[in-house]
């Protein structure tokens, strides 16, 4: 039986020639995807949905998905895709990186012009026959300090293109290398710098804890009076009540706002106000780019479907049909050591080395370091893949080295992954036992043998006296269940560490409160994706 697609938002008719070309039915419905009653009665139907952002994939949704194997997105963010949801289900989510990323900044640089010259108010104004030339006095571009925040696929095309207009532009990235900031020709500075120097700011990051609420009243504080913002990368980065407030008091000139908190934003307070140029999520909204993305995430799908191929997953390496039933548990591992060093590690990581030793040197050690390196950065680049990893890291001038070596000790096979920042080197060692499951079984140097789960809280500590009371009792007291819990520690008396598995995340409230304990030195809640383990 052909495998069965739905698009349940607007692609190019070339997405839907593509499928069947393939060999794969679909059902192009480009409406269904704001109707979630209908989309819930109808997606078991299928084996593949294709959307942009307007469908929102909910656990609900992917739960009635009883048939579907592939969720394709023709973009860049899967904000609006449980994945999590669709791991556990063993449902591959792609997107297409890079389809997108010019037309975008062309966006953004837009909105610059708009703002710089109140081109909107000027045109609804004219148009109404009013003839207000004294009205609209604009700005210079040139020599204007553009300060761009997140310095990604896109941040780097609206960079160059500002160096292209002659503004002097300042990038605030954690991943932003020395080397490529100079390849790009901006300054790479910390982001109050980047506040205190620009006149006009664009966002350019994913929507994750980090970034969420970017751009609120503190920020704005320490920004220049009269800079105007841009965001056309997510609604979330900006504190829509604290921007209102700033336009009004006239300490932000103008924004150009292309998301919203609340999609589709059909009612919003910025709208209506005089310095606000909106346009309704049409960042990516070209017929080049609706194209790219629309062939690309048919071509994924349909591989994937009709070949068993994947590439551009989100939560799936890109293995063959042969290798993959040894490797997908050892793909795991790898991801969750590299997501442990990811959620760890505050500094800019200068370097990793990733070791295989025993039966891993044998391996496809190639997706192993990507599925390594997507963990790592998974927290500061939401969207990352196995397929995109290596590049966005080698971007950033993080130096990857490979190690194998012949069976070294006790276990069959194991990884380890070694990061060096600026001040320090982290390392972190694991197997997978035949149940398939990750276990960690060394962390700086300390052997343990840990169960990977998806809340785990993890302490550097004392070798003391009551470290587990303290932990089990401050766990007991919030409700949260320890379903494993590990100590471990490099002599007595010397450096120790926790890492308990929980079936709950750890209440951030109390964070503070196990961290002022003398003998504990740092305390960390993680999140590991365990679904399809
Ligand atoms: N408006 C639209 O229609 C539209 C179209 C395409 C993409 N987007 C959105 O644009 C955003 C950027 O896309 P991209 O392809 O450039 O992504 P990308 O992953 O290539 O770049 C994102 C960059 O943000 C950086 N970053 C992460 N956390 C940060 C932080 N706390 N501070 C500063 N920088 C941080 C990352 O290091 C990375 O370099 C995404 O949210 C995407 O969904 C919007
Ligand atoms: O992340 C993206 O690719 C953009 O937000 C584009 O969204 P759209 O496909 O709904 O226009």
């Amino acid at each position: 039986m052909a495998p069965r697609v739905l698009v349940s938002d607007k692609l190019s008719p070339t997405a839907v020639q593509i499928f069947k070309d393939r060999g794969v039915e679909v059902d192009y419905l480009p409406d269904l995807g704001k109707d979630k009653e209908k989309l819930l009665e109808v997606i078991s139907q299928y084996d593949g949905l294709a959307i942009r952002s307007a469908t929102k994939v909910t656990e609900k949704l992917i739960n009635a998905a009883t048939r579907l194997k592939v969720i394709g997105r023709a973009g860049i963010g899967v904000d609006n895709v449980d994945i999590p949801a669709a791991s556990r289900k063993g449902i591959i989510v792609m997107n297409t990186p890079f389809g997108n990323s010019i037309t975008t900044a062309e966006h953004a640089v837009a909105m610059i012009f708009a703002l710089a010259r109140q081109i909107p108010e000027a045109n609804a104004s004219t148009h109404a026959g009013k003839w207000e030339k004294n009205r609209f006095m604009g700005v210079e571009i040139t020599g204007k300090t553009l300060g761009v925040i997140g310095c990604g696929n896109i941040g780097s095309i609206v960079a160059t293109r500002g160096v292209g207009l002659k503004m002097h532009v300042v990038a605030f990235d954690p991943f932003l290398s020395d080397k490529r900031a100079e390849e790009l020709g901006v300054d790479k500075v910390e982001l109050d710098e980047l506040f205190a120097r620009a006149d006009f700011i664009t966002l350019h990051t994913p929507l994750t804890d980090k970034t969420r609420n970017i751009i609120d009243a503190g920020a704005i504080a320490k920004m220049k009076n009269g800079v105007r913002i841009i965001n056309c990368a997510r609604g979330g980065l900006v504190v829509e009540a604290d921007l209102i407030a700033a336009l009004k008091s006239g300490k932000v000139a103008g924004a150009g706002i292309d998301v919203f908190e609340v999609e589709p934003a059909e009612q919003n307070p910025l709208f209506g106000m005089e310095n606000v140029v909106a346009t309704p999520h049409l960042g990516a909204s070209t017929a080049e780019a609706q194209e790219n993305v629309a062939l690309q995430v048919a071509e994924q799908m349909s591989d994937y479907l009709i070949k068993g191929a994947v590439s551009n997953a989100i939560n799936m390496p890109s293995i063959t049909a042969e290798e993959a039933p040894r490797l997908k548990p050892f793909v795991k591992l790898a991801e969750v050591l590299g997501a442990f060093v990811g959620q760890v590690t505050e500094d800019p990581i200068k370097e990793v080395e990733i070791l295989f030793d025993g039966s891993t040197a044998t391996m496809n050690t190639r997706a192993l370091i990507s599925a390594a390196l997507a963990g790592l950065i998974r927290p500061q680049v939401a969207d990352v893949n196995m397929v995109s990893a290596p590049i966005m890291v080698k971007e950033r001038g993080i130096i990857v080295a490979e190690v194998k070596r012949d069976k070294s000790g006790v276990f069959d096979g194991y990884i380890k992954l070694t990061v060096k920042t600026e001040h320090m080197t982290r390392s972190i060692a694991g197997t997978c036992f035949s149940d398939g499951k990750p276990r960690f079984i060394q962390i700086k140097g300390i052997n343990l043998d840990a169960e990977v789960g998806q809340h785990m809280l993890y302490t550097t500590n004392a070798d003391a006296p009551g470290i587990i009371g303290l932990l089990g009792t401050v766990c007991g007291e919030n409700g949260v269940n320890i379903a494993n819990f590990q100590l471990g520690r490099n002599r007595p008396g010397g450096d120790a560490i926790a890492l308990l598995y929980l079936d709950a995340p750890f209440p951030e409230k109390v964070l503070e409160q196990v961290r002022a304990h003398t003998s504990i030195d740092s305390a960390k809640r993680l999140q590991f994706d365990v679904g399809g383990v």
